[in-house]
């Protein structure tokens, strides 16, 4: 039995409906907070959110667009842009009772001041917990209950095991680790690597150039996690290897569809959220001032900029001189 028997979702958007979802299905008594009135009412009328089509909620959650109700939950998930997370935290936190948990449920590093997601919601709410859920789960899968498994990751493993028992289902299998890192950095790099991979799809370049880019992302990926500490079975769990499979995979990954856009030369599709686009930059900041490389990242970041075309890109990362595997 979990202690966290009340869950509120933070950011009524995909990822956060079909979070909602997954809480109500664990049994859970499920608040999904959306900042517009509007919004939360036309959810809470239609019991189905515009970005979850043809996905209906479950009786179970209560829509609001009041956050002093959904502070009052034992548990809190934010689920909103990585770069909006220090605003969303930092209206949430005087109204949270002291060690609540609040979960990271976004995929990214902030802007500025190169933190992650768990340090974000540390120093945003600093009388509460952080925790992180990160893993391969596209929000259109995991709300239809289709089998999913993720990595849910605290500082403290009884906290990270008691939220398994709370969103855990028979369709949603979180495991639990201590290496909050490790996941942190899985999930914000694997959106900036998924966008290579649209780009070579985009570009044509064929099954074998995505199947090295992909494999050379995941060593990019594995040497920036080890100059932070983070475990290797963590990077080569779900919420590293796993999710840069999911994303690199194809276009059901918006980040894989805007650089597939990119490769084809056409506009980044509009009202998606590519989360790459915002993190490839700082990423490659964050690289450098560890002294990893980043190449295919640095590239993505310089095609991103408009500071490099995509056929130059290629070229220089094909022209790199040659290297022993590492
Ligand atoms: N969609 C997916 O399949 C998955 C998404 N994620 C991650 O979840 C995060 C959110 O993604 P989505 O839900 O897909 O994006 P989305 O664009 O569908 O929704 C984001 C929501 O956050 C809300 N929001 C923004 N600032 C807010 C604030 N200060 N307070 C309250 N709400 C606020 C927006 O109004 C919007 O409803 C991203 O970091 C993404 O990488 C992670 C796993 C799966
Ligand atoms: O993070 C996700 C799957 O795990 C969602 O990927 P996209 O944001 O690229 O659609």
């Amino acid at each position: 039995m979990t202690r966290f028997q009340t869950i509120s979702i933070i950011g009524a958007g995909a990822w956060g409906t079909a979070l909602a979802a997954v809480a109500a299905r664990a049994g859970r008594g499920v608040t999904l907070y959306a900042r517009d009135p509007d919004h939360a009412a036309r959810i809470a009328a239609a019991r189905e959110n515009p970005r979850l089509p043809g996905i209906p909620l479950a009786d179970s959650i209560s829509i609001t667009a009041d956050l002093a109700q959904a502070a009052r939950a034992a548990a809190v998930l934010i689920v909103v842009p990585a770069q909006h997370l220090r605003g969303a935290v930092m209206h949430l936190a005087p109204l949270l009772p002291d060690g609540t948990p609040v979960v990271a449920c976004a995929k990214g590093i902030e802007h500025g001041t190169h933190k992650f997601m768990t340090e974000v919601i540390a120093e945003a709410a600093p009388h509460a917990t952080a925790a992180i859920l990160s893993g391969p789960s596209f929000a259109d899968d995991v709300a239809r209950g289709l089998p999913t498994a993720v990595t849910l990751a605290a500082q403290d493993e009884a906290l990270a095991a008691d939220l398994v028992q709370a969103l855990g289902s028979p369709t949603f299998r979180p495991y639990h680790s201590t290496d909050v890192r490790g996941v942190e950095i899985g999930g914000a790099a694997k959106n900036v690597l998924a966008i290579a991979a649209g780009i070579v799809a985009g570009r044509k370049l064929g099954a074998s150039a995505l199947a090295a880019l992909t494999t050379r992302g995941f060593a990019e990926l594995v040497r920036l996690g080890r100059a932070f500490g983070a475990r290797g079975e963590t990077l080569t769990g779900l919420s590293g290897l796993g999710d840069l499979i999911l994303s690199c995979a194809g276009p059901q990954s918006r980040n894989f569809a805007a650089g597939l856009a990119l490769g084809r030369g056409e506009p980044l599709p509009a009202g998606k959220l590519a989360e790459g686009q915002y993190t490839a930059p700082v990423l490659v900041e964050l690289a450098a001032s560890r002294g990893v490389e980043m190449p295919v990242a640095q590239a993505v970041a310089a095609i991103l900029a408009g500071t490099v075309t995509i056929d130059a890109a290629i070229e220089a990362l094909m022209l790199r001189p040659f290297k022993a595997e590492e």
